[in-house]
């Protein structure tokens, strides 16, 4: 049996992209955004491990270490960045950056920071070199270099600044420099949410909505988020959609399953994306292993699209394994497609080496 790749129209916005398509989403997402420690569910040792941290410093009246978060879009980087402000009682100011492009950009938030303020610097790890520069001594002793003047007159004033808190948000830590990642004192990676901890957050969110759910309709929703709270609050919106126009409002378990089978999301929460990539893996590739870049080409995809959005959950749910040689098809993905899978000694030995 041989799969066209035409078959699978590019669904444009992906219901279950973890990245938010519109600015319309991202007003409604920070409408339904925790603003406190307690209200932010699940990443329980991550909490824990803050809410400890921020009092100490609170005691001190210092400020809070400088803070890494790192994980998959859409899994509460954003969100945790402000809880952090807020617990700590102090401004947060925001970039990002690809958006800071000169060391003066860097420069001119940094020297109009309060004492113990949050910088908040998103997608850390598109920062340029010069930029970089700038912020370890900033990092390390509060100060900044900065040039003034040019050509032979140019010369280097090293000012001041007042103690504040850098919290980095990445989707990849490893594309960080060693020097930048070292100078992080509190490093925490946020995991894909359980089913129970997203049934919470879409009961929550379906509140603020005034939506009316049941615990099996919001089950039913959170089972099919992919592990990620973004999605399981787009996935509830679309539902409620559904419901308002044909079943009053009321938000079921039954109601949940039409309205997520009609927008091709499938019982694993899978979408058209994420078969597309398995398929390909499993039609094309026999199986694989395959390398990245020749799945990219295959499924019409970006690299860092595979690497960032599709792959860290297919890997975590166990329908894909990362070999040295390639990607390669587990059995529950043979069995999630009804097939079946190679027996071991043949071509799949590598399932059998630990990883
Ligand atoms: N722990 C949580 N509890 C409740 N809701 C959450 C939690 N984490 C995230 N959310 C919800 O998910 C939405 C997306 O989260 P957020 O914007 O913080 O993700 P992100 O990790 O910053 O994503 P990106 O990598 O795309 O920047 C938020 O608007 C919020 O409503
Ligand atoms: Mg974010």
């Amino acid at each position: 049996m041989s799969i066209q790749t035409d078959q699978f129209a590019n669904p444009n916005p992906r219901i279950t992209t973890a990245a938010p398509v519109s600015k319309q989403e991202e007003v409604i997402e920070r409408a339904l955004r925790p603003k406190q420690l307690d209200e932010y569910v699940g990443q329980e040792k991550i909490r824990a491990q803050l809410e400890i941290f921020i009092q100490a410093a609170r005691m001190r009246s210092e400020a809070l270490d400088h803070t890494l978060l790192f994980g998959p879009p859409g899994l509460g980087k954003t969100t945790l960045a402000h809880i952090i402000a807020r617990e700590m009682g102090v401004n947060l100011r925001q970039t990002s950056g690809p958006v800071l492009e000169r060391p003066g950009d860097l420069a001119a938030i940094l020297t109009n920071l309060e004492a113990n303020d949050v910088l908040f610097i998103d997608e850390i790890h598109r920062l340029s070199p010069v930029v970089e520069e700038i912020l370890y001594p900033a990092l390390e002793d509060y100060q900044i270099d900065i040039m003034i003047g040019e050509g032979p007159a140019a010369r280097s004033v090293k000012l001041d600044l007042q103690p504040f808190t850098l919290v980095g948000a990445t989707t990849r830590a490893g594309m960080l420099t060693n020097p930048l990642r070292d100078r992080f004192g509190i490093v925490a990676r946020l995991e894909f949410y359980t089913p129970e901890e997203l049934t919470k957050i879409v009961t929550r969110s379906a509140s603020l909505l005034e939506a009316p759910i049941d615990q099996d309709g919001a089950r039913e929703i959170a089972r099919r988020a992919r592990g990620t709270p973004r999605i399981a609050n787009r996935l509830l919106r679309r539902v409620r959609d559904y419901a308002e126009v044909k079943y009053n409002g009321q938000i079921s378990k039954a109601v949940s399953d039409l309205a997520l089978q009609m927008l091709d999301v499938d019982k694993l929460g899978f979408d058209l994306m994420d078969r597309k990539l398995l398929e390909a893996v499993l039609y094309k590739f026999n199986g694989g292993p395959v390398g990245v870049d020749n799945l990219a080409a295959a499924i019409g995809e970006e690299r860092d699209t595979i690497e960032d959005v599709l792959e860290p959950y297919l890997i975590q749910q166990g329908f894909l394994q990362r070999t040295p040689r390639g990607r390669i098809a587990t059995p529950s993905a043979y069995q999630h497609f009804g097939l079946t899978p190679p027996t071991s000694g043949m071509t799949h030995d590598l399932w059998s080496t630990p990883s």
